[in-house]
């Protein structure tokens, strides 16, 4: 039985993307948010994505996008799904939706129950939800920390869309998270890293067998 599907986020190197694909995630994830030790160029996308089968959702990462940048990712076709991973208001989830014609899921970070409404309002308008760990204050990053929040603040929850765990998941904690949360699927970054920006191909294949269970 299959505990929950995997996104795997931040990939920048051909060896890893076929580790991803080769162990069954659905989602691989790349980053267009220059700060990150994790981004690539679209020119560097479209090269990674070019054998990725059918069924397997090329996830574009973005933080608070222009439209300039949008269009220079979308015209390269490699992407199936945008994420927005920055303070985009509900309107702008509406506007990238229409701008890119692609499925947009939108991040929120969680420290506590007051920030669950989010995912009630997000939840109109983007296509997915991706439910993360509020990053700390003056984080350079808005996510990609390998933080966990508690995750017992999901326990019982639905939302209107489909949605995915992210924040913190390691190999060793992800069978648990699933557990707790029942999280359908779920993303990690720096949890399958030896260092920040560097993917490790036995910790994906390691992270995917527990997460698949
Ligand atoms: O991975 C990044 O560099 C990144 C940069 C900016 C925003 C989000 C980013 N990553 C996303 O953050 C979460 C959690 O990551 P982690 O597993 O805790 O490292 C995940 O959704 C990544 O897609």
């Amino acid at each position: 039985m299959t505990l929950a599907e995997v996104k795997i986020c931040g990939l920048r190197e051909a060896e890893h993307v076929a580790a991803a694909v080769e162990e069954g995630a659905r989602f691989l994830g790349f980053v267009f948010f220059p700060k990150s030790p994790r981004a690539v160029t679209p020119q560097q996308a479209a090269h990674l994505v070019a054998d990725v089968p059918p069924g397997v959702a090329r996830v574009g990462l973005f933080v608070d996008p222009s439209d300039a940048l949008l269009s220079e990712v979308l015209e390269s076709g490699a992407l199936d799904v945008i994420q927005l991973h920055g303070h985009e208001s509900a309107a702008r989830v509406a506007e990238v939706k229409a701008l890119s014609g692609l499925p947009v899921m939108k991040a929120v970070g969680l420290s506590g129950p007051d920030d669950l409404a989010q995912l009630v309002d997000y939840g109109v308008v983007a296509d997915m939800l991706l439910v993360d760990a509020k990053p700390p204050k003056g984080a350079d990053l808005p996510g990609g920390n390998g933080l966990a929040f508690d995750w017992r603040l999901l326990v019982g929850r639905r939302w209107l869309r489909p949605w995915m765990l992210a924040g913190g998941l390691t190999p060793d904690n992800v069978a648990e998270a699933v557990r707790l949360t029942g999280a359908p699927v779920v993303d990690v970054s720096s949890g399958v890293e030896s260092a920040p920006g560097v993917k490790d191909v036995a910790l994906i294949r390691a992270f995917v067998a527990a997460a698949k269970g």
